[in-house]
């Protein structure tokens, strides 16, 4: 359960107080989630998510989300919106966070993606790069490839605790993502996160999309790979060959890769899963007492990036080339 912050019922509500929404019925923390800490909200007024924004969220960065998440929506992508205060501010403050009410969207993430699913991510993705086309705000991305090695420094010495060789591959991926990573491909909003807990089906078809605090402005192809790492593995973490066809093909009918993009891509999802590895690694080491939360597990995305040292184009993910 992801909660690092409690929140006090009497804050809660002098915090409600300040909003439309009538009167607290109930607020109770969200078992699923890593990043911040998040609460269903009822009230007499409906369903609603309260979020405290925590360690990787910068309060500089709320403007480009709130505002892409409004942006998205009037382009069409379901996602949940902002709800404003009687001042007509979306950001509030509580319990020393930043922190946010957004609408509830109504669907259930997929744990075990089939191949339709992922051809239905496939379509929301590139739905959502052509949407974010005319968002006026600029994020980088904090998480891309410079930012890797800083983070594996200072934990570099306790590899060998979570998997045998795995500082040695981390160090090799990262000379090697260093010295050639792409600058110059297609790009604009991305999500960079799209995993399937932050996918919303109903039935066979995508309700909406969640968790938008890791867009920012990057390549659309490596939303793509991060997608592949996310989706299109079996329990066991080999790769499976009709989820990744069912995705990039879908991708491709709305916004096909340029010659640029499909070379780039067996290096793009290296990266992809060496960012993932990372990131699950320093939270595995560092989970703050008293945090109600389950770190994932880092071994999963080295077992994706040894597989990817395999590939070398797109047939090495079963695309006729
Ligand atoms: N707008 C929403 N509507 C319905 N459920 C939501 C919404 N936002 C978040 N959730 C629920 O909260 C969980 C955690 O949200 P998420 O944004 O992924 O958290 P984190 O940023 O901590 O990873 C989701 O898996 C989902 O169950
Ligand atoms: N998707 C990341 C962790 C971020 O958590 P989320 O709940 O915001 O998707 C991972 O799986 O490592």
């Amino acid at each position: 359960m992801a909660v690092y912050t409690q929140v006090d019922d009497a804050e809660l509500i002098a915090f409600l107080a300040t909003y439309d929404l009538g009167d607290l019925l109930s607020c109770k923390g969200i078992a699923e989630g890593v990043e911040n800490s998040n609460y269903f909200l009822h009230t007499s007024a409906g369903s609603f998510i309260l979020t405290l924004y925590e360690k990787r969220v910068a309060e500089s960065d709320l403007p480009f989300f709130l505002g892409l998440m409004e942006h998205l929506a009037a382009q069409g992508v379901t996602c949940p919106q902002p709800v404003r205060n009687r001042q007509g501010a979306a950001l509030g403050r509580l319990a020393g966070r930043p922190a946010v009410i957004v609408t509830f969207l109504d669907g259930y993430s997929v744990h075990h993606p089939e191949p339709l699913h992922c051809a239905a991510l496939g379509e929301a993705l590139a739905r959502l790069h052509l949407a974010g086309a005319g968002f006026p705000l600029h994020r980088a991305n904090a998480l891309s490839v410079g930012a890797w090695r800083p983070l594996f420094a200072p934990a570099a010495d306790r590899a060998g605790e979570v998997a045998a060789g795995l500082r040695e591959i981390v160090e090799a991926q990262l000379d090697e993502l260093e010295a050639d990573w792409p600058r110059d491909l297609p790009g604009g909003v991305i999500h960079a996160d799209l995993f399937p807990d932050n996918v919303f089906f109903l039935g066979e078809r995508i309700s909406g999309l969640i968790d938008f605090y890791f867009a920012c402005v990057d390549a659309f192809a490596y939303d793509l790979a991060i997608c592949l790492n996310a989706w299109c593995f079996d329990e066991q973490h080999n790769y499976a060959p009709q989820k990744g066809v069912a995705l990039l093909d879908a991708y491709q009918r709305l916004r096909p890769l340029t010659r640029a993009e499909v070379d780039a891509f067996p290096l793009l999802a290296r990266g992809a899963a060496t960012r993932f590895l990372l990131t699950r690694y320093v939270d595995w080491l560092n989970v703050p007492e008293g945090a109600l939360v389950r770190p994932k597990d880092p071994r999963e995305y080295l077992a994706r990036l040894r597989f990817h040292r395999t590939v070398s184009d797109l047939a090495g993910y079963g695309l006729a080339l």
